[in-house]
């Protein structure tokens, strides 16, 4: 009996040896031979980088190179890349254009070549969104059509495009007007009592695309929604600081101040919106006309399909997924915007000229009236003052796609789990490209519009490009394009004697230590 107990207690021990030998074999695999055997399938076609580091990668490499570029502004130029990008742009300089970098222990090639960069961007469904987020309280923002693959993904994102129609804008135009109206006569108000006024645009046109997409959204329920972007920016803020944390598996369930604000925060949005929501769609069942607002298209585009779909459950989008969906449109199109607004003001700060050109422009256009759909989009100076900033200071710096299974690209085979990413910021100073002034704002290379700019290649990539192109675009672009107009209508500005220039990137391209402008009342 007793040596039973013992045989028994053995094969108990050897059976938890096997296991714990089983599970340090397959961590290992995981931790080391994995990146190491895609590591050698890399070279083998001509990458080169840094040897894989057991699972810290270039991170640490990579986060000390970012702490020195931040740590002092620079000249007043565009080169701008070695401060947004040190590491990428070190390893690119250093093993050129075919270069991998490691993100812990994944591995992330960098693609440079026209041909292969349109290849990634036609194949969305092979190169996916990188969207690994482990954090759920992240995820309460980073969601909908941005976040999704496959069937679910385009589903959405029929159901979403007729709110982005070129009609669907122009009805959105006056409200895009009352914003700006209301915060540029403020503007007027202090400038007409001290002559000129000074103030941090960034945070102030960060304020004003949160009003702007507000009302755009919610048109007359603009109070109820109002409160919601209010909720939302707070939410967003509070997303960016968990981003920058390293992730420990089960922290978001730990009751710590953030991490109950989030979640309180995101509870009242929710029910916020399942509110404001249902009531809308009752009111469509109802045979009521729908709202000609962002939710009301979106709401009406919905029931579309799901008649399409024959009345199918599944046919069309959720309450939940709109809720979602909304909630993505703040967070894809207020920041952006905002900085693509602040980036063109200190642009055309620095060059008094192109600001003149692009007056005249609009005066002549509009003289002091508020600018009208039709003639707004025939700007020709403004129009590629803005595809210029873009270029220069695309609001997002890259776009970085994952590959779940051994993917071909032109010659290459891409190892399954492997990250390709397009570095937009450097694509967009290619010298082979854009010429030998890739650097310096010259507007007058968009002339003849984007593809005579590029060359016919797939390059310029502010919104990105193919099936999975910002749903936002021309929503972006009219808005900054009333925006500038009526400013320009209005003032003169340029920057304050306390700017420095110092861009950097927290999710987008901002002014690390302030933009201060100071705008001048113009002569009647
Ligand atoms: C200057 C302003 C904007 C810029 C520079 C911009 C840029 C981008 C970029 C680069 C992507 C692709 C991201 C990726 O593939 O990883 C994207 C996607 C997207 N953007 Fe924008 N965006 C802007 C404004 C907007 C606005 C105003 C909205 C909506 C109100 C919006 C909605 C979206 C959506 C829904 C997607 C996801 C599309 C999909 O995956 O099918 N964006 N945007």
């Amino acid at each position: 009996m007793e040596m039973d107990m013992y045989t028994i207690r053995k094969a108990i021990a050897a059976t938890i040896f096997a296991l714990v030998v089983a599970w340090a074999w397959r961590v290992l695999d995981w931790a080391w031979f994995t990146p190491k055997r895609i590591e050698k399938r890399l070279r083998q076609q001509g990458f080169r980088g840094n040897p894989y580091r057991f699972l810290v990668g270039d991170v640490k490499e990579s986060g000390k190179m970012h702490q020195e570029a931040l740590s002092k502004p620079m000249e007043f130029n565009n080169d701008i890349v070695p401060r947004l990008m040190p590491h990428i742009n070190h390893t690119i300089n250093t093993y050129g254009g075919n270069s991998f970098t490691w993100m812990g222990r994944i591995p992330r090639i960098h693609v440079m070549e026209p041909e292969l960069i349109k290849e990634v961007l036609t194949h969305s469904s092979k190169y996916q969104k990188n969207f690994d987020v482990h954090n759920p309280l992240v995820k309460f923002l980073l969601t909908g059509v941005g976040s999704f693959e496959g069937a679910k993904w385009s589903k959405h994102r029929r159901i979403i495009s007729p709110a982005f129609t070129l009609e669907k804008l122009k009805s959105m135009l006056p409200a895009f007007a009352i914003c700006y109206h209301d915060m540029l006569t403020k503007w007027e108000k202090i400038a007409e009592k001290q002559g000129s006024h000074e103030i941090d645009i960034f945070p102030t046109f960060d304020v004003l695309t949160s009003d702007v997409i507000s009302k755009v959204a919610f048109g007359s329920t603009y109070e109820e929604g109002g409160k919601i972007f209010r909720l939302l920016k707070e939410l967003m803020d509070l997303t960016i600081d968990c981003m920058r944390d390293v992730y420990i598996p089960g922290w978001s369930y730990l009751p710590t101040k953030r991490n109950k604000r989030m979640k309180e925060i995101n509870k009242e949005i929710t029910d916020m919106l399942r509110f404001i929501i249902n009531k809308r769609m009752k009111a469509l069942k109802a045979g009521e006309p729908g709202e000609d607002d962002l939710l009301g298209v979106l709401l009406e585009s919905n029931i579309q399909e799901i008649q399409k779909q024959g009345n199918k459950k599944d046919g069309g989008m959720s309450i939940n997924d709109v809720i979602e969906e909304c909630k993505l449109f703040y967070f894809a199109g207020q920041e952006t915007t905002g900085v693509l607004l602040t980036w063109t003001t200190i642009l055309l700060s620095k060059h008094p000229e192109w600001q003149e050109r692009a007056r005249e422009e609009v005066l002549q256009a509009f003289g002091k009236n508020k600018p009208e759909f039709e003639r707004l989009n025939h700007l020709k100076y403004v129009s590629m003052i803005l595809y210029e900033v873009l270029r220069l200071y695309p609001p997002v710096i890259d776009l970085t796609k994952i590959v779940h299974e051994d993917t071909k690209l032109g010659p290459y085979t891409i190892p399954a789990g492997t990250q390709v990413m397009l570095p937009t910021v450097m694509l967009h100073r290619e010298k082979s490209i854009w010429g030998e002034d890739a650097t310096e704002f010259n507007p007058m290379r968009f002339a003849d519009g984007v593809a005579n700019a590029t060359k016919n290649n797939v390059t310029y990539l502010p919104f990105s490009w193919g099936p999975r192109v910002c749903l936002g675009q021309n929503f972006a672009l009219l808005q900054a394009k009333l925006g500038l107009a009526m400013i320009l209508q209005r003032f003169t500005f340029d920057v304050a004697p306390s700017y420095v220039h110092a861009p950097f990137t927290i999710l987008t391209v901002q002014p690390q230590f302030g933009s201060h402008v100071i705008y001048k009342k113009l002569e009647s």
